[in-house]
């Protein structure tokens, strides 16, 4: 059958991601899944045909979407091929012969397979025909120069560089332990010419001093032996632990040093779930697993030993061995995938966990308690059903690891015993051989659990670098760390999209300064794209057409940190995380200035309530801790902006939770306190809006009109009727 490299989905809307590394590898070029992930512009929801012919094209590959029928997909289509599968999956063809189709299917659970024309009709068809045959859709991928031109990327070995890297600070130690295992094994290989020598010459010449002798030395060598395993855990025990901090924290730090735009596309179940992958990789490199392979080197070292005693024994110890480890390796590659879908499972179940606390109160109103426990249940009936499966391959595994090892050992003993009688054995070499078959067997199961802690460690790896292969927001070249100019904000013909599969255009040629040091306020009805705009004036997302000026200089030049050192920011959904009062305002330092915090608190008009509680200023807030109505959250917000004295200040509607009166006291006092910053904010009352500087009317991504209060009010247009509809509305 044809050679196909197959590629395996980490989760189910990679698939289009993983299709496209197969096609890639079978024309010679290796891309692993992060690469298309992105350039697919995966969302949560997965991916469309057009983000698949998207990707391709970004690596080279000329993309051709078109429905065709059964009949030219077998004989006209080149293949391999792309095909949307039950009209929510992709799959890729790469043969098709006689009424039969080769599917690779990125489903761990489906894998490779072979598939006749019904079956075909069923998962691939959309329509029916006038002349009775059945067409579909599909993505005909065919290579351009571009596609060879490109420069090779991350290749899978480099992955174990950059996890052995974590292990340098730790090469005295390493070497210690590499000695120590030596030394053992050797000591070991010693025993079994004490045994022959204690038999052949001891007990065969009725020597007692000789066998107390070989005895004693024998408990030395047990002795020893047992303080270099106890050396050799405590190494392990002591890099392991540390290994596992930085392994995590560094992944913590990348996740921290992405774009906002990667959380966009993630679940909180799947970055969660990587955790995992991180502590299961420094448990196979410092776990027990990794030892047990330098019992393979005890087991060698045995494996010659037999063969200077006998050719025959090694003959038959060696067909065992190999009998065993394909037994082992075969059923290995079965468990893989079923261990992939326990994974995803497991994301999955973490992911429904979190939603059921998350949504409670939404769960309680709506009645949906049972409904969203039994959609739990269900899955975790999954879950255990592939544990299930995986045990009882693991079961299978074992048992016949053993039968196949005892049948071997049977077969040495009778031909050992057979090679005694006739005199080509010593009664001591078949005692020292029982001794040898004794200790092979635990090394046999120590090649099961290596073999499955590295092929897990493999999946667990891919995942890993999936994340450190990733861009960071910050380059290298972004590094002016002061304000250009004279620090006005200007949109030159702004336009931006999401990152997403479809995503229309929420900002379509902005053109508009924001003069320094003045007040700015933007509005517009619902969904017209305001808070985007905010964000893109805080650097989180880049315009994806026209440019963001800071004093005349391109904001994308500036600094990141820098410039969100200088922004103060009170958006929509802030938040409060579980710490105390004050240091959730003095949030991101180490020491809290008393008199920064106080004026931020008085502006913000909290002062009474902190002094209420009990514990003032040190009351736990957030999840876990007292809890804060919207409007008291809103100002904790704001105050937390203030305190920091900030040169730009942006508020997204950010008093919405409070009454007008409150709302117009704070924002007076605020723009006293902040007269010399530049604050842009986005409102919904015209009581907010009405007194800045200048006002910036966007509807549906277009700004449509722009000045003073005054001016908008004279136009009588777009302004003028949203205030004038708010004051009819007694808003
Ligand atoms: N993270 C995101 N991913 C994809 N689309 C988004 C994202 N955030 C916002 N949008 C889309 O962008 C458009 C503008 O949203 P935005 O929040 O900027 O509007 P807004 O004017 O601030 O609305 P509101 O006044 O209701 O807060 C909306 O259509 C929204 O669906």
């Amino acid at each position: 059958m044809l050679r196909f490299t197959y590629y395996q989905q980490l989760e189910e809307m990679d698939c289009g991601a993983a299709c496209l590394r197969m096609v890639a590898r079978h024309y010679g070029r290796y891309y692993n899944l992060e690469h298309f992930r992105e350039r697919t512009r995966i969302s949560r929801e997965g991916v469309s045909l057009l983000g698949i012919s998207e990707g391709a094209e970004s690596v080279g590959f000329q993309t051709l979407g078109l429905p065709v029928s059964l009949e030219q997909l077998e004989n006209e289509i080149p293949l391999p091929c792309i095909l949307p599968w039950n009209e929510e999956h992709f799959v890729v063809l790469y043969r098709a012969r006689k009424g039969r189709f080769y599917i690779a299917d990125p489903d761990p659970a489906i894998g490779k397979r072979e598939i006749g024309e019904q079956e075909m009709i069923r998962h691939w068809a959309t329509q029916q025909n006038a002349d009775g045959s059945f067409s579909g859709n599909v993505l005909v991928l065919e290579t351009t120069p571009d596609f060879f031109a490109k420069d090779r990327e991350g290749i899978d070995k480099s992955s174990w560089k950059y996890i052995l890297d974590y292990f340098r600070n730790y090469s005295i130690l390493l070497w210690q332990f590499v000695a120590g295992l030596v030394l053992a094994s050797i000591l070991q290989i010693l025993l079994p010419f004490l045994l022959k020598n204690m038999v052949d010459f001891g007990i065969v010449h009725d020597d007692f001093d000789f066998i107390k002798l070989v005895v004693l030395a024998q408990g030395i060598l047990l002795l020893s032996t047992t303080a270099l395993v106890a050396l050799r855990r405590y190494t392990m025990l002591h890099i392991g632990g540390r290994v596992n901090v930085s392994l995590v924290s560094d992944y913590i730090r990348k996740l921290t040093r992405l774009p906002l735009e990667f959380f966009d596309s993630r679940s909180r179940g799947d970055l969660l779930q990587r955790i995992n992958d991180h502590e299961r990789l420094q448990n196979f490199l410092t776990g027990p697993t990794l030892i047990r392979v330098f019992s393979i080197f005890n087991f060698l070292a045995f494996a010659v030993v037999l063969a200077l005693w006998s050719t025959a024994l090694f003959v038959i110890f060696i067909i065992g061995m190999a009998l065993n480890i394909l037994w082992v390796s075969w059923l290995e590659g079965r468990k893989r995938d079923l261990d992939f879908k326990f994974f995803e499972q497991s994301a999955a179940g973490k992911e429904q966990l979190m939603e059921i606390i998350d949504g409670m109160q939404e769960i309680k109103q709506g009645n949906a308690a049972r409904q969203k426990r039994w959609a739990w249940e269900r899955q975790r009936a999954g879950l255990y059903r592939t544990r299930l499966k995986l045990s009882n391959i693991d079961q299978w595994q074992r048992t016949g690891g053993t039968a196949i090892n005892q049948l071997k050992n049977l077969i040495i003993t009778l031909v050992a015993a057979k090679a005694v009688l006739e005199g080509d054995l010593t009664l001591g070499t078949l005692v020292a051989i029982h001794y040898i078959l004794a200790q092979l067997d635990s090394p046999i199961d120590d090649f099961t659990e290596f073999a499955r802690g590295f092929r897990e460690s493999l999946i667990s790896l891919e995942r890993m670098n999936e994340i450190h292969n990733k861009a960071d927001e910050e380059d290298e070249s972004h590094r002016l760390s002061t304000i250009p100019g004279d620090g006005s904000l200007e949109l030159n013909n702004v336009g931006f999209h999401y990152n997403l599969p479809n995503a229309p255009q929420v900002l379509k040629g902005l053109t508009a300064v924001i003069p320094a040091g003045k007040t700015t306020a933007i509005v517009g009805s619902s969904g017209s794209g305001k808070s985007t705009l905010l964000k893109l004036l805080q650097g989180f997302y880049q315009p994806t057409e026209g440019e963001i000026l800071l004093g005349g200089t391109n904001l994308a030049t500036i600094d990141k940190r820098y410039w969100r050192s200088v922004c103060g920011v009170v958006s929509q959904d802030g938040y409060i995380f579980s710490d105390t009062i004050a240091r959730n305002i003095a949030f991101g330092e180490a020491y809290v200035d008393q008199d920064r915090l106080l004026r931020a608190v008085k502006i913000t008009q909290i002062e009474r309530f902190i002094d209420s509680l009990p514990k003032g200023y040190a009351t736990v807030v957030g999840e876990g801790g007292v809890g804060l109505s919207k409007g008291q959250q809103q100002r904790l917000l704001i105050a937390r902006a203030l305190y920091h004295q900030p040169k730009y200040l942006f508020l997204d509607e950010a008093t919405t939770g409070l009454n007008a009166f409150t709302e117009v006291t704070i924002m007076d006092d605020l723009f006293d306190y902040m007269q010399d910053a530049t604050i842009v904010i986005v409102a919904h009352r015209h009581s907010t809006f009405e007194r800045a500087d200048h006002i910036i009317v966007i509807n549906e991504g277009v700004i449509v009109e722009q000045g003073t209060h005054k001016e908008l009010m004279g136009a009588r247009s777009n302004y003028f009727r949203l205030v004038r509809n708010q004051t009819l509305l007694g808003n």
